[in-house]
């Protein structure tokens, strides 16, 4: 049996307000739950393709009176499973449920990704979890969705599945971004690159780093600590951008540095205990500077 938990953050983390929405691994779904609509993937970026996917599958709640029900994963699958590739994460697990919520989603399954989930059958997979777990009576996907072991499972998969568990599949076209499909890939090689407003395009929101303000440079600036360390990075340079608190929302405008040796440099001194700047900032990201 798979383990149902992923690690649970502290009670803070990220610079929004702790997502009430959140499930840490199957024990966490009441045990009178169900039906319910389901949609399942990564969504890292929760990006404009992701948006369109996660609206498909909330008008279906809405016409069915049914909760939706998003499956994630974290780690990335990838840094656990297949041929390596850049992981750094576009969000944190608290992050994606917010921004799901605002695509109308109500509920957030976190699974843990480690070398037991990856072996699991796709067939396994799916009973186990959208069948016996959530009792899904509809799952929405992309057209493209791969999951199970050595990603052998799709949709004509979770279809044949369908009249045994009890569950229809909508399988939705892909959203393109300048004539590609939108992905979380191409928002991190954005990124990569610099192309901070590439990656807000796809995004449809500017790329936030989240962390704490740390008196560590010199000329009165502070360093971001960043509360995840494999957070995508944009390419070194400096950049204007946003600060947001939480409670308090958006900030000033900012032009902060990010070095060669991935620091993050903010150019306002930080904080002390008791403040408003005191705990979790988001910069966003709007532009070279
Ligand atoms: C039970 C399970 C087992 C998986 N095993 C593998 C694997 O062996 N190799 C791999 O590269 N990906 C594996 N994956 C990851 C999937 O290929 C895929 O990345 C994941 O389901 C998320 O879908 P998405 O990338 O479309 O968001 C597995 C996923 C699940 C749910
Ligand atoms: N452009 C898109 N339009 C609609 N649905 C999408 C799009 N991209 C991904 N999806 C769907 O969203 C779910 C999550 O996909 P996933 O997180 O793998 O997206 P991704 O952005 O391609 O990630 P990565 O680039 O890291 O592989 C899956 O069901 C997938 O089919």
């Amino acid at each position: 049996m798979t383990s149902a938990h992923t690690e649970r953050p502290p009670a803070v983390r990220g610079a929004g307000v702790p997502s009430s929405n959140l499930w840490w691994g199957l024990d966490d779904i009441p045990a009178d739950w169900g039906p319910c609509v389901a949609t399942v993937g990564v969504f890292d970026g929760v990006h404009t393709g992701h948006q369109q996917l996660l609206r498909t599958a909330a008008a279906q709640g809405h016409q069915w009176g049914l909760p939706v029900v998003l499956v994630t994963f974290d780690p990335h699958p990838a840094r656990v499973a297949g041929p390596a590739r850049d992981t750094s994460s576009l969000t944190s697990p608290q992050r994606r449920a917010d921004l799901a919520r605002e695509s109308g989603i109500d509920r957030v399954l976190v699974l843990a990704f480690d070398r037991e989930l990856a072996g699991e059958t796709a067939d396994a997979f799916a009973r186990r979890v959208l069948g016996a777990g959530l009792r899904a009576v509809s799952v929405v996907v992309g057209e493209d969705f791969r999951f199970g072991h050595g990603g052998r499972g799709d949709v004509a998969l979770l279809r044949t599945l369908g009249p045994e568990l009890g569950w229809s599949v909508t399988a939705a076209q892909l959203h393109p971004h300048a004539g590609v499909r939108c992905s979380s890939t191409g928002v991190r090689r954005a990124l990569a690159t610099g192309d901070v407003r590439g990656a807000a395009e796809m995004l449809g929101r500017p790329h936030r780093l989240e962390g704490c303000l740390l008196a560590a440079c010199r000329r009165g600036g502070s360093r971001l600590h960043l509360i995840d360390p494999t957070a995508a990075l944009p390419a070194p340079g400096h950049y204007r951008v946003r600060v947001t608190r939480p409670v308090a929302g958006p900030g000033p405008l900012l032009r902060v540095r990010i070095t060669e040796r991935g620091g993050v440099l903010v150019p306002i001194a930080a904080p002390r205990p008791g403040t408003g700047w005191s705990g979790p900032v988001g910069l966003d990201f709007l532009e070279p500077a």
